[in-house]
């Protein structure tokens, strides 16, 4: 009997460019979202953006401000949501609100549309919520957004760092496919052409278009914007985080739990494949194309710019293989000395 089956959530309504925050109504329309929706976002966000928002519903929605990812946050929009009847939910800012509001629209059953203050990694526009738990940090499914508003002249006045942490989680898409192609000839692991491609050519797009990166340039808003949008649909595609997390994800995922709140999650898991690369393709292989890669957009490459140690970047690269059911190259686990050499040739320690 025929076996393979494939259900992809994707979102239906994707609209990047400069100004597009006052098309929100209209795309709430076109989506046929009803009531009124809870607002979720945080305090930068809502100054420069949420009001722009509101002006263009019919009543004015309940805001409720997140400060971190944790459950009892979501717990705070579920109930608040529920309070005000809200028929959506309408998450407005960084990675943070985004992951609460669309796991609380996820528990609460109501659509969810994103609308990305900072294109700091992919998860603003994916099928994925990633909220600690426990020693869990890894992302989990979640209902994707329904629609997603990322207007290029609101993102590009964030923060440049947050820029250059969503390429680096872009360039990341490199090493986390090789992860995926190792673990489906070492352990049999489901492997899918289309997402793999698409995440490769996604992470080889951005580093073509590098010397259009630049602070200052709303440009680089839209180029980033356009890569974790694609990314976001290879892991739809997979119905996994798979083609765009491999080892360097499961290391900054240790790091997340080392040193909380140290560095941007992009920033981590772009250092971290450069040390994966080598693990991968040895000393004359690509890892220094990835180290320049992140180097070129400004993104940091050693662990002392993330504001890590040597030793926990070590203990994170030793231990990040116990955190998932997910081969990659650091196979069972690599030794300390394997991790201070592939970390110490390719000069991130
Ligand atoms: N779902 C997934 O698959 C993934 C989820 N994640 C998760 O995402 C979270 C990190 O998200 P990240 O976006 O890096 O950071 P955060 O959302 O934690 O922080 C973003 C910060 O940027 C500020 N900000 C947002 N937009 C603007 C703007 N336009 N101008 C000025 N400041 C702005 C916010 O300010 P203020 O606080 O003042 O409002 C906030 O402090 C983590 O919890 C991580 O685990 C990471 C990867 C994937
Ligand atoms: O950050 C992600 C992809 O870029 C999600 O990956 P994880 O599933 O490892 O959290
Ligand atoms: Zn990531």
């Amino acid at each position: 009997m025929f076996e393979k089956r494939s259900w992809i959530r994707l979102p239906r309504n994707v609209v990047i460019g400069h100004g597009v925050i006052e098309e929100t109504g209209q795309m709430l329309s076109e989506l046929h979202l009803s009531g009124t929706p809870l607002i979720v976002t945080s305090s930068t966000p809502k100054v420069i953006a949420t009001d722009r928002v509101t002006e263009q519903l019919a009543s004015d929605p309940p805001v409720e401000l997140v400060e971190t990812a944790r459950f009892s946050s979501v717990e705070h929009v579920i109930e608040r949501a529920q309070a005000e009847s809200a028929g959506y939910l309408l998450g407005i800012g960084g990675g943070t609100v985004i992951d609460v509001a669309k796991m609380a629209a996820d528990e609460l059953g109501v659509g969810f549309v994103s609308v990305p203050t900072a294109a700091s990694h992919d998860g603003i526009v994916s099928g994925r919520g990633s909220i600690p738990e426990g020693t869990t940090r890894h992302s989990v499914a979640a209902d994707p957004p329904l629609g997603v508003i990322a207007d290029t002249a609101i993102i590009a006045e964030a923060p440049w760092k947050y820029t250059t942490a969503g390429c680096a989680d872009i360039i990341s898409n490199y090493t986390a496919v090789r992860d995926w192609q190792l673990a489906a000839r070492l352990k049999n692991a489901e492997y899918s052409e289309y997402a793999g491609a698409l995440s490769r050519m996604t992470a080889e797009m951005l580093v073509g278009n590098a010397d259009s990166i630049n602070q200052g340039l709303e440009d680089s808003a839209w180029i980033v914007m356009k890569a974790l949008v694609s990314s976001g649909v290879a892991m739809s595609i997979a119905d996994s985080s798979r083609p765009a997390s491999g080892a360097e994800h499961l290391i900054s995922h240790q790091l997340d739990r080392i040193a909380e709140d140290t560095a941007l999650h992009g920033h981590q898991v772009g250092v971290a494949s450069i040390t994966t690369e080598y693990l991968h393709s040895g000393q004359d292989g690509n890892w220094q194309n990835v180290h320049d890669a992140l180097s070129n957009i400004g993104a940091p490459t050693t662990v002392a710019e993330l504001g890590h140690s040597a030793e926990d970047f070590t203990e994170a690269m030793t231990t990040a293989h116990e955190i998932r059911d997910r081969y990659t190259i650091l196979g069972n686990g690599v030794s300390e000395a394997a991790a201070r050499e592939a970390a110490r040739v390719t000069g991130v320690i």
